[in-house]
């Protein structure tokens, strides 16, 4: 029997991995492998969903949708070939990737016939939602998406909210669910419309649309001072993520930034010391030697404690 497979969209700090997280811990009883595609070599989202389940693998180095597609089908013959095997794979594409790309390599009929793609999952981020709009590369995943969650719905405001489920709607997505804080419900996730998939066509070329850094320091750092450095790159960034130790404060930390929003959150599981960091951002605003520059004066304002 073939294995049905959920495939994850979404821009970049949208919700993707929050969304499998909440799968992952929900109560159906379903073995879930989850395949995770992180935006360059440190691969955070697989680290951190792999606090809730074993079943997590992480595709790095490369996008699924174009680069890593060799990488992703090799994947998945791994993940088929467990024993047991699982009852349900899922796919988190990458910020930047357009889904199309990836659905037409799940629709080779040879990976088809043992893991045969349901449902494509668009998480959209809310309060973000507006600014997005004109975005080819939102655009490309809204379209490709069978079903749409809103993600931080409690951070936007009612009205914007209402439009913004209006204007989906109008676009015949026609299954928009609130995701924030909720259970996700899994029965909502398979759509019930068996007729085969129409051929997709996968033609942007997002290649060059984004660069990032990463920075990794094996000692602590301080975090007004890190917070300083942040403050300035989120003028430029798009999305950040990574782990880091703080000077003064005890185990890793977990580190968050989606526009001008950062967070820290601590990671307890976590026992190493020292800090590993990406950030993202468009290649016309995004000054990445400078970014770097920043954050390698960090290591200035640090101690090895
Ligand atoms: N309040 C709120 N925050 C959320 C929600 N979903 C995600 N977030 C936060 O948004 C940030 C990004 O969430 P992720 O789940 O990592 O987003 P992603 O789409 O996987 O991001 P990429 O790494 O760019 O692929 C994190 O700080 C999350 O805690 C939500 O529904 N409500």
């Amino acid at each position: 029997m073939s294995v049905p497979v959920l495939l994850v969209t979404g821009f970049l700090g949208a919700g993707k991995t929050t969304f499998i997280n909440r799968l992952l811990q929900a109560e159906h009883g379903l073995r879930i492998a989850a395949i995770v595609n992180d935006f360059g070599s440190i691969n955070i989202d697989a680290e951190l969903l792999a606090q809730t389940s074993e079943g997590v693998i992480g595709l790095k180095n490369g996008c699924i949708c174009c680069s890593l597609q060799g990488d992703l089908m090799r994947t998945l013959k791994v993940v088929l070939s467990r024993t047991p095997k699982p009852e349900l794979i899922v796919i988190e594409a990458s910020g930047v990737a357009d889904p199309a790309g990836i659905v037409q390599s799940l629709m080779d009929p040879v990976i088809w016939k043992e893991a045969r793609l349901e449902t494509v999952i668009g998480i959209v981020d809310a309060p973000d939602a507006a600014r997005r709009a004109d975005d080819p590369l939102w655009q490309a995943q809204l379209q490709g998406s069978d079903i749409l969650f809103l993600s931080k719905t409690t951070e936007c405001p009612q009205g914007d909210l209402k439009a913004l489920r209006a204007g989906l709607a109008s676009r015949g997505k026609n299954c928009i669910l609130n995701m924030d804080d909720a259970p996700v419900p899994l029965s909502a996730l398979f759509i019930e419309d068996n007729s085969p998939r129409a051929p997709v066509e996968a033609d942007l070329q997002n290649d060059d649309r984004f660069v990032h850094v990463e920075w990794e320091y094996e000692g602590l750092v301080d975090l007004p001072s890190f917070q300083e450095a942040i403050l300035r790159i989120s003028d430029t960034a798009l999305r950040g993520k990574g782990l880091l130790s703080f000077t003064g404060r005890q185990g890793r930390h977990v580190f968050q930034l989606v526009g001008k929003r950062a967070t820290l959150s601590s990671a307890p599981w976590d026992q190493e010391k020292g800090c590993r960091l990406i950030l993202i951002g468009e290649r016309n605003a995004f000054d990445a030697d400078a970014v770097l520059r920043k954050l390698n004066r960090l290591r200035m304002h640090t101690s090895d404690e």
